[in-house]
């Protein structure tokens, strides 16, 4: 009953799910939510290649505000595109940034891991593409992991010479434990969809996008005879002192990210990464 009254908020479609976006206009984010089951689908919509940019995690922020809000089901993050779940940080946000502007972008991925991570009701992400580093972190802070085969996935900051901050790293080891993360945060490992079904790190393997969603879908079936008050409070006390760490830390976190970024090597390293991506898209 609160639920039909909560989704009423949002515009019914004819195909019965209702459509919104956080500033009123679908931009980066559009989020559907079906009518019959209450799921929310928030698809990224930044081409090419969804890059986590100021703009897009703002949005995201507020959509997961809004399905907090509406007392949402359950969330599927997927990508808009069959290739690239999402290439992680826009390199352009920490590359020669403002300062003003790099802050507005820390706070705001911030912000989106604490509310994706803490998020009350069941998260799927339908890994519909490649998911290197920051995309990687989307798909950590979500319960269950669906993941197209032959696309890769991983933590790869080492790569670029940048070190991934203690939440990207507890989000991992939560989920592969601490000797399987070591090795891959320390050598920058992006593993195969294989692989990763192999480690743990992903859930289920799935054929294509269809496959995904539809493998997505069946994950909240798992809850058909669960309170959800009991679900959620029980993700709530595992995840809480993960959650913690960050919030308290905020600051702290913020000053070490601009104060790592901005050093002459690491600008450099991120240069000639851009560079190298540019030059691998011609040969
Ligand atoms: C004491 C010290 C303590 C330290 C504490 C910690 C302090 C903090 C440290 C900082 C941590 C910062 C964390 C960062 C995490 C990140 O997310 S960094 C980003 C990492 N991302 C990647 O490495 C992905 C790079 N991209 C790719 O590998 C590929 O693009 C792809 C596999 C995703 C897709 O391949 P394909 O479909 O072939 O597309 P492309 O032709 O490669 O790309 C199209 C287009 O997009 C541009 N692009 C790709 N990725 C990015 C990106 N991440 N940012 C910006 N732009 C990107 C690419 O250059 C192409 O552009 P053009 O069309 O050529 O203009």
């Amino acid at each position: 009953m609160f639920l039909r009254s909560a989704l009423s908020l949002w515009p019914l479609a004819r195909n019965g799910t209702r459509s919104y976006s956080s500033t009123g206009v679908t931009k980066l984010v559009a989020v559907t939510v079906d009518d019959q089951t209450g799921i929310a689908t928030v698809n990224l919509q930044r081409p090419p290649v969804n890059s986590l940019n100021l703009e897009l995690l703002t949005e995201l922020s507020s959509s997961l505000t809004d399905l907090e809000k509406n007392k949402s089901r359950g969330i599927i993050l997927k990508s808009y595109s069959d290739a690239v779940f999402s290439a992680g940080i826009d390199i352009l946000e920490m590359y020669k940034c403002e300062e003003e502007r790099v802050t507005l972008f820390w706070s705001a991925l911030q912000e989106v891991w604490i509310k994706l991570y803490g998020h009350f009701a069941p998260t799927v992400a339908c890994i519909n593409g490649h998911a290197p580093a920051g995309g990687c972190l989307l798909a950590l802070s979500c319960e269950y992991r669906v993941m197209v085969k032959e696309k890769t996935i991983g933590l790869n900051e080492t790569k670029l010479g940048i070190v991934a901050p203690q939440w990207f790293i507890a989000s991992l080891v939560n989920i592969i434990g601490q000797r399987q993360s070591e090795v891959a945060l320390t050598t920058g490992k992006m593993f195969t969809t294989e692989e990763a079904l192999r480690i743990g790190l992903v859930d289920e393997m799935a054929e294509n996008t269809e496959d995904a969603f539809s493998k997505s879908l069946e994950f909240f079936k798992k809850f058909k005879n669960i309170s959800p008050f009991a679900r959620a409070q029980t993700k709530a006390f595992i995840r809480e002192s993960t959650i913690q760490a960050l919030v308290k830390n905020r600051e702290k976190d913020l000053k070490m990210f601009i104060n790592e970024i901005r050093k002459e090597n690491v600008q450099k390293g991120l240069g000639q990464y851009l560079e190298s991506l540019k030059k691998r898209k011609v040969s």
